[in-house]
């Protein structure tokens, strides 16, 4: 099977300092897959390059069969991958509902002719996620009143709002109250069996990524020093000594 979104050899440098050493990295359909490594192993840096974010200065990027090297994130985002922040970033004067729509992408709504307008696609797709998140209560509400997790979530519904087929998430339980993390998880299982989507988890949160993912990958210095399923990289005695064991 070939993946959906697959990364050979991609490398990143900041001056003389090499954040990403010739990276192989894919994620297959609908997979969830958990990114970690300690604090500069270089995760942020490949979310970056994978998003378009950051070029790469060497390698390929494929996104279902598309070479996306290079490509602005907007056109990153239209083919298909989307992703959220380390800091939350939604617009807290405007609406939860308003939000969601900034996000939107008139070409992948269904609409129906004079029935169902693009807009009011848009705004019943929108509504109908905010519903599965939770938040559908808080529509009206500014976006800067949620609290740190409903924000994490109204940034989700932002990434899925275009029905991308991967979305990539930077440190998803920041910010969170920890009481409400299990929570976060359910929501975000819903929306992967609702949207059929594949999720790049980031994430310092052990327990959270290794619960949710698939698959996960470890980064060392700006390498993948191991990959698996979850139990195995757990009892992965490199992975104890770089990280776990910290
Ligand atoms: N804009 C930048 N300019 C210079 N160096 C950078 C820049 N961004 C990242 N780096 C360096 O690249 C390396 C990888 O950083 P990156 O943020 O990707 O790691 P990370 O694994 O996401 O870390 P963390 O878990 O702390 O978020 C680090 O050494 C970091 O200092």
């Amino acid at each position: 099977m070939t993946a959906l979104l697959t990364a050979e050899r991609v490398t990143c440098r900041f001056g003389g300092l090499v954040a990403l050493d010739a990276v192989d990295f894919h994620v297959d359909a609908g997979e969830i897959v958990g990114l970690i490594g300690p604090n500069g192993s270089g995760k942020s840096t490949l979310l970056s390059c994978l998003s378009a974010g950051r070029r790469a200065d060497d390698g390929r990027i494929r996104l279902d069969g598309k070479d996306i090297t290079g490509r602005r994130p907007s056109t990153v985002a239209r083919l298909g991958l989307t992703r959220t922040f380390q800091d939350a970033r939604v617009f807290g004067e405007l609406t939860v509902t308003e939000n969601a729509l900034l996000s939107r992408d008139w070409t992948r709504l269904p609409s129906f002719g004079l029935l169902r307008s693009p807009e009011r696609a848009a705004r019943e797709r929108a509504a109908g996620l905010l519903d599965l998140v939770g938040l559908g209560g808080m529509a009206r509400e500014k976006a800067g009143s949620l609290s740190g997790g409903q924000q994490r979530l109204l940034e989700l519904v932002m990434a899925i709002m275009p029905g991308p087929k991967v979305v990539m998430l930077d440190e998803a339980t920041s910010g969170v109250n920890p009481a409400l993390i299990a929570e976060l998880s359910e929501h975000l299982r819903l929306l992967h069996r609702e949207e059929n989507v594949a999720f790049v988890i980031v994430e310092h949160n052990v327990g959270f990524v290794f619960g949710m993912a698939d698959r996960i990958v470890v980064l060392q210095q700006g390498r993948v020093l191991a990959e698996g399923p979850p139990d195995e990289v757990k009892s992965n005695q490199e992975v104890i000594d770089a990280y776990l064991g910290a």
